[in-house]
Parts: structure tokens; sequence; C-alpha cells
């Protein structure tokens, strides 16, 4: 018999990113307000002889399928924990661009972990399938929880926020990738010299959330990343620009990019602005998506 799970897992993008100075271990500590949209990613993982990864979807041919695989890293991590082999076939039905800044990587890990476990019926806690995360990857834990969350440290120490309504969004993918230690090289390379602030998150970003205030969001967005980012990637103002032009209440870069969010008052208004960023001719594919959506979520 071949037991099998599919969870399904969302993309994020980054409302709020303040990124503190370079830290001994190399990382930034971060206050990260992180939205999970309505794009997805499906893990399902089967019973089978030895651990093995595939992948489908338009990205998949830039998906590793060896061991560096998160997906798999997830999977070895949970069975280590429990004194088992991971013995599963792990597919990723791929739908979150790959190395887009949407956090495509953590929610396949965050997705094997939580597919695994109901597999195995190992009984982990939240709490443990949350420091799992933290292990995997700085976004992994957000992964698993979905909605809306503030996160410190790294970005792995979560506080769920509350939303009082749906953020309607359109995103631009580029046609390459960005690394996400080379923003943050960059980073800290165009901030040599300065002194950089400890990372705080904004309140009246926090109340914009908390109202479901499309206006007032846009006015509270920020992304200390974004400049690194169009340094590595100057053709990404044009996206920005093509998207503001066409009525998007503001425009940032998601993450470390280079994929492009802009936020819409309403889905005819996303739609306008996704129409226009398609005519524009700035980048590869367009998508809408609205926010929060759910966590890692068992669907099957
Ligand atoms: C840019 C964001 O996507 C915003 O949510 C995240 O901060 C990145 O999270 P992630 O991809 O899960 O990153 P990790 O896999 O933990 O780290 C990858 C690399 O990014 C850099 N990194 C990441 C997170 C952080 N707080 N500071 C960092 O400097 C480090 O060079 C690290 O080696
Ligand atoms: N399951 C996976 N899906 C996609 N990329 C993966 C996966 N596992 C490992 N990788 C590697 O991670 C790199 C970053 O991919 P990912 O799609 O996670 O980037 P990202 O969305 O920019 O990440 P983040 O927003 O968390 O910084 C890829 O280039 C790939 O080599």
């Amino acid at each position: 018999m071949s037991a099998s799970v599919t969870v399904r897992v969302p993309a994020k993008v980054n409302v709020q990113l303040a990124v503190g100075a370079a830290r001994p271990d190399g990382f930034h500590d971060l206050a990260n307000v992180f939205l999970a949209v309505g794009l997805y990613d499906e893990v399902t993982v089967t019973a089978a002889d030895e651990l093995r990864v595939t992948c489908d979807g338009p990205d998949a041919d830039q998906v590793p399928l060896d061991r560096t695989n998160l997906a798999a890293r997830a999977a070895e991590a949970l069975a280590e924990r429990y004194g088992r082999t991971p013995d599963v076939h792990i597919h990723i039905a791929k739908d979150i661009p790959v190395a887009g800044g949407m956090a495509g990587g953590s929610a396949d890990g965050a997705g094997a972990l939580l597919a695994c476990d109901a597999l195995w019926g190992t009984g982990a806690s939240r709490d443990e399938l949350l420091d799992i995360c933290a292990e995997l990857g700085s976004d992994v834990p957000f992964s698993l929880v979905g909605g809306a969350a503030l996160g410190t440290g790294r970005g792995e120490k979560l506080t769920t926020l509350e939303v009082g309504g749906t953020f309607h969004w359109v995103f631009a993918m580029a046609d390459r990738g960005l690394s996400t230690p080379a923003v943050f090289r960059e980073f800290d390379r165009l901030g040599e010299g300065t002194d950089i602030p400890e990372p705080l998150a904004s309140q009246a970003l926090l109340d914009a959330l908390a109202k479901g205030d499309p206006d007032a969001l846009a006015a509270a967005v920020s992304n200390d990343l974004q400049p690194a980012a169009l340094s590595l990637f100057p053709e990404l103002a044009d996206t920005l620009a093509a998207g503001r032009a066409a009525g998007a209440l503001t425009a940032l870069v998601s993450g470390s990019g280079p994929t492009t969010a802009f936020l819409a008052r309403d889905p005819e208004s996303a739609a306008k602005v996704a129409e226009a960023l398609r005519a524009s001719g700035t980048c590869r594919t367009v998508r809408t998506a609205s926010g929060p959506a759910p966590g890692a979520t068992v669907i099957g």
C-alpha cells in the first residue's frame, strides 16, 4: 500500500523589511512583516524505498532535485529527530517563482515537513516543527504559519499579526532570479561607513494591516533591501514605474527580489495594473493574488 499526503503552502510578500547591520554570524537582524499571499506550491509525499524529489511547473528546471532541496532537507531533519529513514518520494507542484523573493524554497521546506509529519504520524508539537523550520531557513517558520506575522531575530521569531481585511496584489516576475545572500551582501556594501539603525516594525504599518486599509498600508510599506536589489538588477526600476503609472497604490521589491509587488485598492484595479504590466514588456509574467492566505495546510 502506498500512503500519500499533500500540503498546500503560500508565497509571501514582505510589507516591511527593516534590516539591521550584519551580525557576527553573517545574518542580519530584521523587523520583517510577512504577509502570505494566495500563490501556492503543493508538496506531496509518498512512502517510497528511498528519498527522491521531483518537481513540475513553469520554473521546475531551476529547482535542485538533490539533497540540497529544502523539501528533502526538511524530510531528513524530521526523520533524524524521530530516528527513522526519510524514505519518501517528494513531489513539488511549483507555482511560486524560483529565486523570486517570495519564499518558494521555504514554502516547499515547510510543506514537506508538515506532509512527512502527517505521513509518519510522529506526533511532533507545533513548537518542534517551528524549531526544525528555523533550522532550515529564516523564512521557513512563516511558510508554516502563514497569515501575517512580524519576524524578528533573522526573521524566524514570529509574532502573529491581526489583519482586518483582504489586500489585493499584483506580482511581476523577472526573467532571471536574484540570490538572497548576494542581495544582503550588496546591502552591506551600500551601507559601508554609515550607521545602520536597529530594525523596528512601523506602528503605522501594523495599524494599517489591523484596519485592512490599503491606502494606509501603501503609505507605510518599506523594504531596506530594495536599493540593493535595484543596484544588482537596475531594470526593476522600469517595472516599478510601469505599475505605479498603471494606478498601483504602491510598488516595491518583494523581499530580496527580483519579483516586484504592487498593491491595488480592489480586484478590478489589480486586474488593470496586471494588464498594464503585461503590456509594458518590463517583466516575464504577471500574477494577481490576495492576502492574507493560510499557512501550510494538509489538503489530501
Ligand atoms: C529576504 C528574506 O526573504 C525576507 O523575508 C529573508 O530574510 C531571507 O530568508 P531565507 O531565504 O530563508 O534566508 P536563509 O536561508 O536563512 O539565509 C540565506 C542567506 O541570506 C542572508 N540572510 C538571511 C536572513 C537574514 N536575516 N540575514 C541574512 O543575512 C545570509 O547571507 C544567509 O546565508
Ligand atoms: N524547493 C525548492 N524550490 C526552489 N528553490 C530551491 C528549493 N530548494 C532549494 N532551492 C534553492 O534555493 C534557491 C532560492 O530559491 P527560492 O525560490 O527559495 O528563492 P526566494 O524565493 O528568493 O527565497 P526567499 O524569498 O526566502 O529569500 C534556488 O535558486 C535553489 O537553488
